[in-house]
């Protein structure tokens, strides 16, 4: 079976992309098993830092690699923090932070202008040199709470409202939110892509 990289440190990323990946034919290893150290992820959109971070793992370990940027996009704020989600109050990966930060900047602005989204873009390259990798996006369409709910999945899913059921996304059993998320929806898209 051919080996695959995915080229993340996020454990909760991982966790939804190894069962959403099984039976896509390959076998996965992550870029921290491989001692594949972060990219500096200095791009300006979604797709340029997906492409960094796979080509840094397809560069460090000769394998084809499979990156996932993605963010939350809240129209109140701008499109903030986008590209800026993993360390929008500072340090990287600071979920407790960043949500009391996102909490901040919507503080009085009423349910009907906290809109927001969740995207995903998954990038994967064959080879370093790949002049065609495989894209897939998926966006994810709610609205920020006032406060946290929930204790599953992580980042700013425990204010992140999904419309449709009225449910957080932390209250969402983790197959759940693979059926529906932006992450489910990239690697629906990209499963489709590879033929898998
Ligand atoms: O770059 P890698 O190593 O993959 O891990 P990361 O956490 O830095 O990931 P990103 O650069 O793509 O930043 C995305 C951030 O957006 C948030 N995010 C992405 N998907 C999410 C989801 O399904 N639920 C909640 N938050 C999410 C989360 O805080 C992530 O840290
Ligand atoms: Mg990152």
């Amino acid at each position: 079976m051919q080996k695959l990289v995915l080229a993340t440190s996020n454990k909760g990323k991982l966790a939804e992309l190894r069962p959403l990946l099984a039976d896509a034919g390959y076998d996965l290893v992550t870029q921290g098993e491989l001692g594949v150290a972060d990219a500096v992820e200095d791009g300006r959109s979604f797709v340029e830092n997906a492409i960094i971070k796979a080509r840094h793992a397809c560069v460090a370990t000769g394998l084809p690699a499979l990156a996932d940027d993605s963010g939350l996009v809240v129209r109140a704020l701008g499109g903030a923090p986008g590209v800026l989600s993993a360390r929008y109050a500072g340090a990287q990966g600071d979920s407790a932070a960043n949500i009391a930060r996102l909490l901040g900047a919507l503080e009085g602005v009423p349910e009907a202008e906290r809109e927001a989204h969740f995207y995903c873009v998954l990038v994967l390259l064959r080879h370093a040199d790949d002049p065609e990798p495989l894209i897939a996006e998926g966006r994810w369409h709610g609205r920020i709470l006032a406060g946290r709910r929930g204790a599953g999945g992580f980042g700013y899913d425990p204010v992140f409202l999904d419309t449709a059921s009225g449910l957080s996304a932390a209250e969402f059993e983790p197959a759940t939110k693979n059926r529906v998320s932006h992450r489910g929806q990239a690697i629906a898209r990209l499963r489709e892509l590879l033929g898998a």
